[in-house]
C-alpha cells in the first residue's frame, strides 16, 4: 500500500459510501458506527459499515453487543514481501465478502494515522531515522493500540482482513544484522491470533517490477530476499494456519482462491474462541 507518506492515509471504504444491500444472506452483525468514523482519521475500519437493514444504526435503534447469532468474525492476515499484492487482495476480499452479505472490515499495519503510525511513516519515508530496536517496538505498539477495537469487532461478528501483522514485524526486523527471530517475536506475544495467514508468495525480483518499488526504506531486492527467508522460518510454526498463495497469478484468479479459503475459515472458526498469538 503506497501513497501514505506524511500521515493521513486515505480511507479504503468511505463513511459516505452507501451500504451494500446484498441479495444473498442477511448480515449477522449489527453494531454502532465505528469510533474511527465518528472521530475521523480512521482507516480501514469499514466506513461502509452495513446494518442488516441497510440503515446506519444511528437514530435511536440500539445495536446488540454481539453478532446476532453469537458468532465471531475471523481474523485473516495477508503477508508477503513488499508489492506481493496484499493491499489489492485485501480490498478485493473485503468487497467480495460484503457483497455476499458478510460483515468485513479491512485494517492494515502499519496504521499510519495514529501518533505512533505517523512516527513510523516518517521513518519509512526516510524523513526520520530511528534506532532499529525502537522502531521494532513502535511497529508492535501500533498493533497493540488497535487490539481493543479488533477484539470488539471480531466478537461482534465482523471478519477482519489485515494487511500485514506481527509476521511482517518479525520478518523485517530479523532481516537486519544482529536480530534473532525470538527477540523480534516478544512484543507481539498475546496479540489476537490470526485464524488464517495468507502468504502471498512472490520472488523479490518479480515484486520489484511492480509499481513504485524503491521509494521507501526497505524497498531493495537484497533486503527483501532476507525478509522472505525470515517469513519462511516463521511459516514452520505449525500452531499457526499458514496458507501459501501463488502471488504471481493474475489478480482475479488469486482473488477467487483467497476468497474460497477465507470463507472456509470464517465457517470453521465462527464458534471457536479467539486465540492468543505465540502463547
Ligand atoms: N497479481 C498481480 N499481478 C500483477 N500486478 C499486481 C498483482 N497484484 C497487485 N499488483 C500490482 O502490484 C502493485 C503492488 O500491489 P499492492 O499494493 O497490492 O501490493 P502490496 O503487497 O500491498 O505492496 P506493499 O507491501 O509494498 O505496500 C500495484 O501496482 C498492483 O496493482
Ligand atoms: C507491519 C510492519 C511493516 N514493516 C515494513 C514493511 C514495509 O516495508 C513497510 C510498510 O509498508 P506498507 O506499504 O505500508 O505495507 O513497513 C515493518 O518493518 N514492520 C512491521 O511490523
Amino acid at each position: 500500500m503506497r501513497g501514505r507518506a506524511g500521515g493521513g492515509a486515505e480511507p479504503l471504504f468511505r463513511a459516505s459510501q452507501p451500504p451494500r444491500l446484498p441479495g444473498g444472506p442477511r448480515r449477522l452483525c449489527a453494531l454502532p458506527p465505528p469510533r474511527a468514523a465518528r472521530g475521523g482519521g480512521g482507516v480501514g475500519w469499514g466506513g461502509g459499515r452495513d446494518w442488516p437493514d441497510g440503515g446506519s444504526g444511528r437514530g435511536g435503534r440500539r445495536a446488540p453487543a454481539r453478532g446476532m447469532a453469537g458468532r465471531r468474525g475471523a481474523l485473516i492476515v495477508l503477508e508477503g514481501v513488499d508489492r506481493a499484492g496484499k493491499s489489492t487482495q485485501g480490498r478485493r476480499l473485503v468487497e467480495a465478502l460484503r457483497a455476499d452479505g458478510h460483515c468485513a472490515d479491512l485494517l492494515r499495519f502499519p496504521e499510519r494515522t495514529t501518533e505512533i503510525g505517523q512516527l513510523i511513516s516518517s521513518y519509512l519515508v526516510k524523513e526520520k531515522n530511528l534506532e532499529d530496536h525502537a522502531v521494532h517496538l513502535l511497529f508492535s505498539a501500533n498493533r497493540w493500540e488497535h487490539v481493543p477495537s479488533m477484539r470488539e469487532k471480531l466478537h461482534q461478528g465482523i471478519t477482519l482482513v489485515v494487511d500485514r501483522y506481527a509476521f511482517s514485524g518479525v520478518a523485517f526486523t530479523s532481516a537486519k544484522e544482529n536480530f534473532c527471530l525470538d527477540w523480534c517475536k516478544q512484543p507481539d506475544i498475546g496479540l489476537p491470533k490470526p485464524d488464517l495467514i495468507l502468504f502471498l508468495q512472490l520472488s523479490p525480483e518479480e515484486a520489484a517490477e511492480r509499481g513504485n518499488f524503491g521509494n521507501e526504506r526497505y524497498e531493495n531486492s537484497s533486503f527483501q530476499e532476507k525478509v522472505l527467508q525470515s517469513f519462511y522460518h516463521l511459516m514452520n510454526d505449525k500452531t499457526l494456519n499458514w496458507k501459501t498463495m501463488d502471488a504471481s497469478k493474475n489478480i482475479e484468479d488469486l482473488h477467487r482462491e483467497i476468497k474460497t479459503v477465507a470463507e472456509e475459515t470464517m465457517q470453521e472458526v465462527q464458534n471457536k474462541p479467539l486465540g492468543e498469538l505465540w502463547k
